[in-house]
This record gives structure tokens, sequence and C-alpha cells, in this order.
């Protein structure tokens, strides 16, 4: 009988999703300097969930946005699913991120000539898939606009337009959503159904979700929160969800 010890298959370790390091954002004008984001550090394991609560003005959109490649950052680095962006051309950063980022805006962002379905398949048709419409319906129906499918952005109120920027955000399985106040424009009985969605894709598809919210209810429902002020991260908790 042999003596050899059999070793175990090295288990593979999931890379964080979002890793930053240093992140700092400083805003110059002819006259002004103005840092609204101070060196941050932030680790997002692969489908956690965080909030970004803070006072209005402490950065939490501006953090959102480098996240998602809206903007550059004056300083620091940022690793998406272990791949290091500053390594990256432009070309094959927007290419990882088209891959592996939703983003729900304050603003919606959706493309006034496009109808609700329309909007819905544009991260797909970005990334050269056709055919979906199906799916885009499906989505649109789940967030409670069935019967608006063909209408346009000018057509919906605010409301209706934040589900479809969250059946767009939702439509490729992103690894990773950031959402802006995604429940900001919405009374209680529509962002329920919202926040329900979120969560499900969350455990369902294990997409990570960063949500910055003046929400505290909302904030609850994540396992982690942090907070922020004067561009700082000032404090840290954990939920038990
Ligand atoms: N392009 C810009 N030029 C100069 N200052 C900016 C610019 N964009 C944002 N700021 C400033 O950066 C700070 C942070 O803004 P940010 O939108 O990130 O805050 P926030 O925490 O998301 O606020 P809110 O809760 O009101 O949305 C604010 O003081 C804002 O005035």
């Amino acid at each position: 009988m042999s003596s050899q010890s059999v070793e175990a298959p090295p288990t593979a370790v999931k890379p964080p999703i979002l890793e930053i390091r240093g992140l700092t954002k400083v805003h110059r004008t002819a006259r002004h300097e103005l840092t609204v984001l101070r060196d941050i550090h932030l680790t997002l394991d692969a489908g956690d969930t965080l909030a970004v609560t803070g006072p209005s003005g402490s950065g939490k959109t501006t953090l959102l946005g480098l996240c998602a490649g809206l903007d550059d950052a004056t300083a620091g680095s940022m690793k998406l699913d272990g791949h290091a962006l500053e390594h990256l051309s432009q070309d094959a950063r927007a290419a990882l991120r088209n891959k592996l980022v939703g983003f729900v805006f304050q603003s919606f962002q959706l493309i006034p000539t496009l109808t609700a379905v329309e909007n819905v398949l544009v991260p797909l048709e970005l990334r050269g898939e056709v055919g979906r419409q199906k799916d885009a319906e499906a989505l649109l129906r789940e967030v409670g606009l069935g019967d608006r499918l063909d209408h346009y952005p000018t057509q919906l109120s605010g409301g209706e337009q934040q589900r479809v920027a969250l059946a767009r955000a939702f439509i490729h399985r992103p690894k990773i959503l950031f959402a802006d106040e995604p429940t900001g424009n919405l009374d209680a009985a529509t962002s329920e159904p919202i926040v329900e969605m979120l969560l499900r894709l969350n455990r369902e598809s294990g997409t990570a979700l960063v949500l910055v919210t003046h929400d505290p209810g909302l904030a609850a429902k994540a396992r982690r929160v942090i907070k922020m002020s004067g561009g700082t991260v000032i404090a840290e908790a954990q939920n038990a969800v």
C-alpha cells in the first residue's frame, strides 16, 4: 500500500468582485480645487450586498460613478473581478464593464428615441446579442410594465422610467450592479417589488449589489452598510440578513 498522502485539490478562491485602493477624486477649476473623495479603500466579495449611505454631497454618487467607469479617478486603483483596471486599455475596460457591470443612474438615462423594450435591449446589443426581445418583455412585466412595452420615455412617469432603467441594468445578468437611489423616485407600493427584484437577483444570480440610498429601510436589507461624510468612509456596519 502506498504511503503517499492524497492532497486535496486546491480550491478555487473567487477574487473579490470589487477592490478599491486609495481612490481619490479632485475636481479642479481655474480658481478652486475640491476633493470630493479622499483615499477610499473598499473590498466587496462576489455576491455580497453593500449600502452606501451618508448626507447629500458626501460623495456617494461620485464613488459609484468611478466604480462604474463613468468618470476617472484622480488617484487610486481598482480591480473588478480580479482585473486591475489600470492595466487595461480604454477598450478593454469598456468591454469588461459591459460584461460585468450593471448601472442604474439617479436620472435613469434612458434613450428618448427608443421604446421601453428597446431601451432594455441596449446592453445586449452592445455585446452583439440579438433576438432577446422576449427576455426584455418578460423583465418589463416583472417590474409591472407589461402594458408599457412600446412606450417612449416621455410617455412614462418618473417611477416607470426608473423601472425600465432597472430592467435594462438586469438584462445581461451582471456580476455587480450599482444603483444610485434605486427607489428614490418611487412610492412605497412601487418600491417594494423593485427592492424584491434587486434582492432576488442577488440571491438567484449571485449579483453583488452596491446601492446608494437615503432610505434606512433599504440600507437595512444590505449585508454591509458604509456611511460616508466629506468624501471619506466614516463608519461601516454589518446587518444580519
Ligand atoms: N463635476 C463636478 N465639479 C465640481 N464638484 C462636483 C462635481 N460633481 C460633484 N461635485 C461635488 O462633489 C460632492 C459630492 O457629490 P456627490 O454627487 O457624489 O454627492 P452625494 O453624496 O451623491 O449627494 P446626494 O445624496 O445629494 O446625491 C458635492 O459637494 C458636489 O457638489
